[in-house]
């Protein structure tokens, strides 16, 4: 039976669908595929709040991180009221009030590799990666692994899979489910 707070679907996928996971797993860039596979609307946190209060390294070099978690808080929490395939900042899951959320929602947990990840965060602008790389990555995904298994209805390793082909594994997972 359909959740009452899950109240549309698209090929079987639940809306609002929520991805999840460390920073470079590819929430940004499956969501949107995703999003367009389902003929749903995408919405990116981190893109939501950037376009709201400017870009996010420049929040948490003035503001600092817990001025930004609040930021974000109230960002996701308006997020998940729509029926939307949604990608959350990776940290995002720290907020209480957040996880509550996502206990009713369907969850799709991003993993990727320390190695497949390697290239991937060579571009972007990640303030919490600024000191340490590779190794804060590492250090950052071991303390919220617990948080993201806990929340997980399915769990994805993106390394070495196409963007297309992990499309395909939520829909077929997801569809018809739950
Ligand atoms: N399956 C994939 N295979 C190869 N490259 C990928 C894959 N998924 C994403 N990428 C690339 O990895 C980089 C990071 O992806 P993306 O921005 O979607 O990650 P993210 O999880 O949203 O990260 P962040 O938490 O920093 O927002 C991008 O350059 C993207 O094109
Ligand atoms: O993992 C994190 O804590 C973050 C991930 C990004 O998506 C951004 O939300 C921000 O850079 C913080
Ligand atoms: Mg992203």
């Amino acid at each position: 039976m359909p959740r009452p707070n899950v109240p549309d679907r698209r090929d079987g996928v639940p809306l609002p669908v929520v991805l999840i996971g460390a920073m470079g797993a590819g929430k940004s860039r499956v969501g949107q595929r995703l999003a367009a596979t389902l003929g749903a609307p995408f919405v990116d946190t981190d893109a939501r709040i950037a376009d709201r209060y400017g870009p996010i390294d420049e929040i948490f070099t003035r503001e600092g991180e817990e001025y930004f978690r609040i930021v974000e808080r109230e960002v996701v929490a308006d997020a998940l009221r729509e029926e939307a395939v949604i990608s959350l900042g990776g940290g995002a899951v720290l907020h209480p009030e957040t996880r509550e959320d996502l206990a009713d929602l369907p969850v799709v947990w991003l993993q990727v590799s320390p190695k497949a990840v390697a290239p991937r965060l060579s571009g972007g602008n990640r303030p919490l990666l600024a000191e340490g790389g590779l190794e804060t990555w590492k250090a950052i995904l071991e303390a919220r692994r617990p948080i993201y298994e806990a929340l997980a209805d399915l769990a994805i390793d993106t390394s070495r899979r196409p963007v297309a082909r992990i499309v395909d594994d939520i829909t077929g997972q997801l569809g018809g489910t739950r």
